[in-house]
């Protein structure tokens, strides 16, 4: 490990880049490199992400955006480089030891049980944070623990789907399985929520609903990086966009800096070229 990863692991205070200098950086991805076969998806991927900061990644389509997420939750190693959280070298290790450390992350596509009720979609994770996997013996045997329920219905309350608590999970609609997925996250505590495009398939009214969710964790203090195609939705909630393009970042900074940043109107009408 180099000498960059050293200093990341030891929780390095960033001074530039639009980070101010005292904030205290809970990500580090760490000069990451990720191939496959041929294609290099990632190159050369150096972030960080500042405590209760909203970190919006950005990019066209094949960018590497998704590898980057799970790269950072496990479900991808690394060619080379590191992904750092709180000090602790996060690459390498299982899902289930990321999220135990206090990494939750909202897939795209909702990753509910369908048959389930919707409140004992928000307990599984619950318990599974506490006890380190989702074992669903443990789950039955618990199931009675009012403190894991209680927890789970206040988390279902934080995203407005208390009154859908004891309906089937495969019964809500599109935009209501986004926000049981997210309550699924949030019921977690996690001290960083990585969300894949919170708002795609949704309408207008569910994705504004979403912004204003997502304002009020922030105001809460929550780091969230955020994956997201939507522009309205990078600035509603962004304080800080990378852009990827073909596996490289080739912009970073304010909503307004990457707004007006000819190489990232390039990547989104024309491609990058090398
Ligand atoms: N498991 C895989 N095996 C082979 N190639 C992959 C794999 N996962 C991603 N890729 C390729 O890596 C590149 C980056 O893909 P990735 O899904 O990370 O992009 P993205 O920015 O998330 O795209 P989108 O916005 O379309 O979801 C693409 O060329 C993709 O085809």
């Amino acid at each position: 490990m180099g000498a960059k990863t050293s200093r990341a692991a030891q929780g390095a205070k960033n001074t530039d880049g639009g980070i101010g200098r005292m904030d205290n950086i809970v990500l580090h991805v760490d000069d990451v490199f990720k191939s496959f076969g041929g294609l290099h998806a990632l190159s050369d991927i150096d972030l960080q992400v500042a405590e209760g900061k909203t970190h919006a990644i950005i990019g066209p389509n094949g960018a590497g955006k998704s590898t980057l997420l799970n790269v950072c939750v496990g479900r991808l190693k690394p060619d080379s480089g590191a992904v750092v959280f709180n000090g602790s070298i996060l690459s390498g290790r299982p899902p289930h030891e990321i999220n135990q450390l206090g990494v939750a992350r909202v897939f795209q596509t909702p990753e509910i049980f369908p048959d389930l009720s919707v409140l004992d979609n928000v307990v599984i994770p619950a318990l599974a944070k506490r006890d380190g996997a989702f074992a669903i013996d443990a789950w039955k045997a618990m199931y009675s623990e009012g403190e894991l329920k209680d927890k789970a219905a206040t988390a279902l309350e934080d995203v407005g789907l208390q009154e859908h608590m004891g309906q089937e999970g495969g019964s809500l609609s599109r935009g209501d399985k986004r926000r049981l997925e997210l309550a699924m996250g949030l019921v977690q505590d996690p001290l960083l929520l990585l969300l894949d495009e919170p708002t795609a398939g949704m309408s207008r009214l569910d994705t504004n609903r979403t912004i204003e969710l997502l304002q009020k964790f922030k105001a809460r203090g929550m780091t969230k990086v955020i994956i997201e195609h939507d522009m309205h939705v990078v600035f509603s909630l962004a304080d800080k966009v990378t852009v990827l393009a073909q596996g490289r970042i080739i912009a970073e900074g304010t909503p307004d800096e990457v707004r007006g940043n000819p190489a990232v109107q390039e990547a989104y009408l024309g491609g990058v070229h090398e």
